[in-house]
């Protein structure tokens, strides 16, 4: 028998997540969320955390606060988009960006304050997420869609066993850029067809991935629409050289760099990996749909604050 989640607050989290840093942290977050008495969902598999926050949600619980990085908002994610039950944030992961870009405070004690504040008022705030639309059960994501080249980098660090932190990216990056591929993109986008060869897309309901790098700079969680990023081929050197770029998002002046804005859009790259939020997604294509208002947010205010 489950426990009784019905107008609980309940916490997902994975102790191991952000190099230890849950683990070592999660205590302050619970004794920091403790007037509203939350609820540690028992799970230690990532697939018995997603039963267990998916009967939290079905049993009405009163909210679902993911303490990790992108990879727990998006497991959480899984059961709350598109329910009246709310998400919190508290940014403890290596990567926050979904936490960053909806304006959740940096500082983890901080979040959870302004997660029992929006209790206290009765208060959420709405963004959107993505459905992507394919049999099988629903899936979502609420930051980045990547296809190509950056996926390809992510599934190889995932595969290796060392170095670990961020030493991994870098190798698992020259690597790719070894056997770099050129994919022919097709994109729907709304009405209009784009096929062009490219290294990557990027489909972005928010601006960031990867720890700060802004892929769909210009994105907006609220608009209800998907900002897209093409990068055309380019040479090995230039890729290294416009990669800095990414962190305040001025490759998107590049002239290699295309940008696109629709609110559904069919994405195919015969060959291309796909990650969404940093997770594994299955194979293409996808269709991918903008879902206006589908998360509801606890101690966010929807737009980044820097
Ligand atoms: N209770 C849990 N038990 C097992 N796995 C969980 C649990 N909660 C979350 N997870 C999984 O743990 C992973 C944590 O990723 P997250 O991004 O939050 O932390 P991270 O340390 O920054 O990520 P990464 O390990 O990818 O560097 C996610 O894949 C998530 O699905």
């Amino acid at each position: 028998m489950p426990p009784d989640y019905s107008q609980r607050l309940v916490v997902l989290a994975h102790p191991r997540a952000g190099r230890g840093q849950v683990g070592r942290r999660l205590p302050a977050v619970l004794a920091a969320l403790g007037p509203a008495d939350p609820l540690l969902l028992p799970a230690t598999t990532r697939a018995d955390a997603l039963r267990a926050v998916t009967e939290a949600v079905a049993a009405d619980a009163r909210g679902v606060i993911a303490v990790g990085g992108d990879g727990t908002a998006h497991l959480a994610l899984q059961a709350v988009a598109g329910t009246r039950v709310p998400l919190g944030l508290v940014p403890l992961g290596t990567g926050n960006d979904l936490a960053d870009a909806v304006g959740v405070p940096a500082d983890p004690p901080a979040a959870a304050r302004a997660i029992l504040a929006d209790l206290d008022a009765g208060r959420t705030t709405t963004i959107d997420a993505v459905r992507i639309d394919r049999d099988g059960p629903e899936r979502w994501y609420a930051a980045i869609l990547s296809v190509g080249f950056d996926s390809a980098v992510n599934a190889r660090a995932n595969r290796m066993r060392w170095p670990r932190g961020p030493r991994r990216y870098d190798l698992a990056i020259l690597a790719e850029l070894a056997r770099l591929r050129t994919y022919p993109l097709t994109l729907r986008l709304d009405d209009t067809t784009v096929e062009t060869p490219a290294l990557l897309a990027a489909v972005g309901n928010t601006r960031s991935y990867g720890g700060g790098m802004r892929m769909c700079p210009a994105a907006d969680p609220t608009d209800g629409l998907l900002d897209v990023t093409v990068v055309e081929p380019v040479s090995r050197l230039e890729l290294i050289r416009v990669k800095p770029r990414l962190y305040s998002g001025t490759h998107v002046d590049h002239p290699a760099v295309r940008t696109y804005r629709a609110a559904r859009i069919r994405v195919d790259a015969p060959g291309a990996a796909v990650f969404a939020d940093g997770e594994p997604s299955g194979a293409l294509p996808l269709l991918l749909a903008a879902v206006p208002g589908a998360v509801r947010l606890l101690g966010a205010s929807g737009q980044p604050s820097s």
